[in-house]
């Protein structure tokens, strides 16, 4: 804590009553970019305040990425990796790092820091209890030379199809924090990679999450220029994707926002993970920080 008076202190958690009430046994989905994770304390803070959301009541369900961890473990070993579209082209020895960064230790690192803050975090991947089937994923894209538009092969690559959610049934409302790593299953029982924004919007989807938070690097939907967009309609996002303006992961991103809010997702934001305390700043103040993307 800073030099704050105690009273200054006991009038912002009296300010945080009606933001908690109205969260109050609702489930918020989180998505952890690997970008926004950064620094160790900002880590530290971000699963402080995740405890801080199941001791109000909260039920927060956690979904990570990990593009910049795999990437530096795929250099360590050798691999050169390529996108399309803003997906890792994933061939049979990159999923097996793939899986071994993401359900390994980026996975563990998360529910070490949350259960270090005094939570029980349970670290699973869409793998475990049958919860996430996928289809591989089929893209096309315009061949730049010859200008015609052909199929790209991305591998191990998965769009998830069907959410069972048998297994986090059994942990959320029972004090327990689902802490997710984006990989599931192929109806052939293959491993698939799923970008970690799809993944958290099919989480939140399933769950008729009242929030989805996207954490990442920037400071929320920026415009052509680097303005950030307070407030976005699914129409004015479609549009900045088609002329340029969201390019890269920007990309999955914006279209988990449109995807959870045709599933019934109340309200969904894009916030700068690197911000100390974004999580908290974003739900339990009047501030919004970020992009909130709405009908
Ligand atoms: N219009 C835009 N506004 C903000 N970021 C954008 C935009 N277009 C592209 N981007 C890029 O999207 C990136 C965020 O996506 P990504 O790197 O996949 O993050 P994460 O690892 O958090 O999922 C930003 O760092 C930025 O480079
Ligand atoms: C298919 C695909 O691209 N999967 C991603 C999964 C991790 C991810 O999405 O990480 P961020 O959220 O940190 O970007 C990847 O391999 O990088």
């Amino acid at each position: 804590m800073t030099d704050i008076s105690p009273l200054d202190q006991a009038r912002i958690l009296s300010e945080a009553l009606p933001h908690m009430q109205q969260y109050d046994e609702e489930t918020i989905v989180i998505k952890y970019g690997g970008h926004a994770m950064g620094d160790e304390e900002t880590a530290k803070n971000f699963a402080r305040d995740i405890v801080l959301l199941e001791q109000t009541a909260i039920n927060p369900v956690v979904v990570h990425g990990g593009g910049p961890q795999i990437a530096t473990m795929l250099k360590r070993l050798g691999i050169v990796s390529e996108f399309a579209a803003g997906l890792r082209i994933t061939d049979a020895a990159t999923i097996e790092v793939v899986e071994m960064v993401l359900a390994g230790s980026v996975n563990k690192q998360i529910v070490g820091y949350i259960n270090d803050a005094g939570g029980k975090a349970v670290g699973l991947s869409g793998k475990d209890g049958n919860m996430v089937k996928a289809s591989k994923t089929t893209r096309t894209m315009v061949d730049p030379d010859s200008h015609i538009e052909k199929a790209v092969d991305l591998g191990f690559v998965g769009d998830p199809e069907k959410v069972d959610l048998t297994l986090l049934n059994q942990l959320i409302g029972y004090e327990l924090i689902p802490v997710l790593a984006p990989l599931a299953t192929s109806h052939d029982g293959q491993t698939l990679n799923i970008n970690g924004d799809t993944f958290a919007g099919a989480i939140a989807g399933a769950l008729k999450a009242k929030r989805l938070l996207l954490l990442t690097d920037v400071p929320g939907v920026l415009d052509k220029s680097k303005k950030l967009i307070p407030q976005l309609s699914v129409k004015d996002a479609r549009k900045l994707i088609a002329d340029g303006t969201i390019s890269g992961g920007m990309i999955p991103k914006v279209e988990t926002c449109i995807y959870a809010l045709e599933q019934g997702v109340e309200g969904v934001v894009i916030i700068d993970g690197k911000m100390q305390h974004a999580v908290l700043l974003e739900l339990f103040t009047n501030q919004g920080t970020g992009t909130l993307i709405h009908k």
